[in-house]
């Protein structure tokens, strides 16, 4: 029904939470973060349908992407959706292809973050068009149709189309039989919510426990403050969910190289299962280094990682052992089908990155399609789960015992209540005009 349907007009908003009221959200470079959201909304001729699409950032800076987002519209309105549905790898080139606006990235920055949110609105709108949720709308496409919606530019030296091509194959007799069993038991989540940085280690313990008992089997805690600090966080943490349950541990950036390597000597007595962002993540070879010092402890790296190409490194130099695809960080949906394929390829598991506002949202699509058609498997692959601000979506997450149900919904579980637009809408909503009392410490 694609072919009725043209973009008339898209409105961006800047959207803010006062999460760094709370701490929710802090990590050791990340100490006060503002959860926001540079939120598009993509009208057509028909009233009822619109897309809608967010890429995340932590507050101040909000406001580039925004305006990103206005330069970048030019390239969609006044066309027909299947303009870009007919093939969506070429609509993706066309996006990232626009010279003077690549010169700002290319494929990277601001410039990319607000590709991410036009192209995941544009999936949006092309699934609901279609009535079906993202997952569904992909699970049921054909190899070749699949296929078609990514773009190889840079990585046919890591993956080629017909080696996708072979690979979706392998698994197509079988997807109906994994989407049954997603409907069933849903797809593995943990959380990260009992472990942020700025949270006292009485609410560490609290929720830690609590996350035991909603049915977890994994936890992520943030380090890298300090390294007493994360030896006593982790042993509160290990006392309270025992040494069955994973700990994951997120140094968000925090390290030079030998620097992860000597900490994580010290912290690895805890057993986690990975380290995520030791370091920069533009280093490579530094993420290699670590991951070959720390071994059996994976190396998790992508919230930060800003395309495919650098997923291609940190693949072809094993410098990864969990892939953290970020449905926004990267171009949109295509380029999430692109890392995805690689990292099957390379057989490493993807865990994505979630929490956020709407990552989470977003990023049980992916997951879910990652399981039912390229890499078959949820083996050593689960999806990060955090504990906020679900109440502003139409379709929220369902996590029933520590898993992602699969949504049902149209279109990419993104769609905001419009309430919550005009609240944190910033600066003029009301969160942010009218003066909000700091919390106490107490109260954090
Ligand atoms: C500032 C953010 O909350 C980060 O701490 C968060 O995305 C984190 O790295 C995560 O892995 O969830
Ligand atoms: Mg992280």
């Amino acid at each position: 029904m694609t072919d009725s349907i043209y973009i008339t007009e898209i409105v961006p908003k800047d959207i803010r939470f006062p999460t760094s009221k709370s701490l929710d959200g802090s990590d050791a470079m990340n100490p006060d973060p503002d959860y926001s959201a540079a939120y598009v909304i993509i009208k057509t001729n028909h009233p009822e349908l619109e897309g809608h699409g967010l890429t995340f950032t932590i507050g101040r800076g909000n406001e580039l992407c925004v305006q990103a987002l206005k330069s970048l519209s030019y390239l969609i309105v006044g066309k027909p959706l299947e303009s870009f549905t007919q093939n969506m790898g070429a609509f993706w080139k066309m996006i990232t292809g626009d010279s003077q606006l690549r010169w700002l990235g290319p494929e990277k920055g601001v410039i990319h973050l607000a590709t991410a949110a036009i192209v995941n609105a544009v999936w949006d709108l092309y699934a609901k068009a279609e009535r079906k949720p993202l997952w569904k709308l992909l699970a049921d496409m054909t190899p070749e149709e699949f296929v078609s919606c990514v773009d190889f530019t840079y990585i046919t030296d890591a993956i080629t189309p017909e080696e996708a091509l072979a690979l979706l194959k392998a698994k197509e007799d079988t997807k109906q039989k994994r989407i049954q069993q997603l409907r069933e038991k849903g797809y593995p989540a943990y959380t990260t919510s009992a472990g942020w940085l700025g949270y006292s280690d009485e609410k560490i313990r609290r929720l830690s426990r609590e996350a035991k008992e909603e049915g977890f089997t994994h936890i992520k805690i943030k380090v890298g403050r300090d390294l007493e600090d994360d030896v006593r966080r982790a042993a509160i943490i290990r006392e309270e969910i025992g040494s069955d349950m994973k700990l994951m541990m997120d140094a968000n950036q925090i390290w030079d190289v030998d620097e992860a390597i000597a900490n994580m000597e010290v912290l690895k007595k805890f057993d986690p299962w990975w380290i995520e962002e030791p370091t920069s993540p533009d280093d490579v070879l530094g993420h290699a280094k670590i991951a070959r010092a720390v071994a059996p402890i994976h190396v998790a790296t992508g919230e930060h990682c800003q395309n495919r190409v650098v997923f291609k490194q940190l693949l072809q130099a094993n410098a990864i052992g969990i892939c953290q695809i970020d449905s926004c960080r990267v171009g949109g949906v295509n380029e999430i089908l692109a890392i995805l394929l690689m990292a099957a390829k390379f057989n490493v598991p993807v865990c994505p990155h979630a929490g956020g506002v709407g990552l989470c949202e977003y990023v049980q699509h992916l997951s879910m399609i990652d399981y039912i058609a390229i890499s078959g498997t949820m083996e050593d692959r689960i999806i990060e789960y955090v504990d906020h601000l679900h109440e502003h979506f139409f379709e929220p997450v369902v996590i029933k015992q520590g898993a992602y149900m699969p949504p049902e919904k149209p279109g990419y579980s993104i769609t905001m209540k419009p309430e919550s637009l005009e609240t944190y809408s910033f600066p003029n909503g009301k969160a942010w005009s009218e003066e909000q009392p700091k919390l106490t410490k107490n109260e954090i």
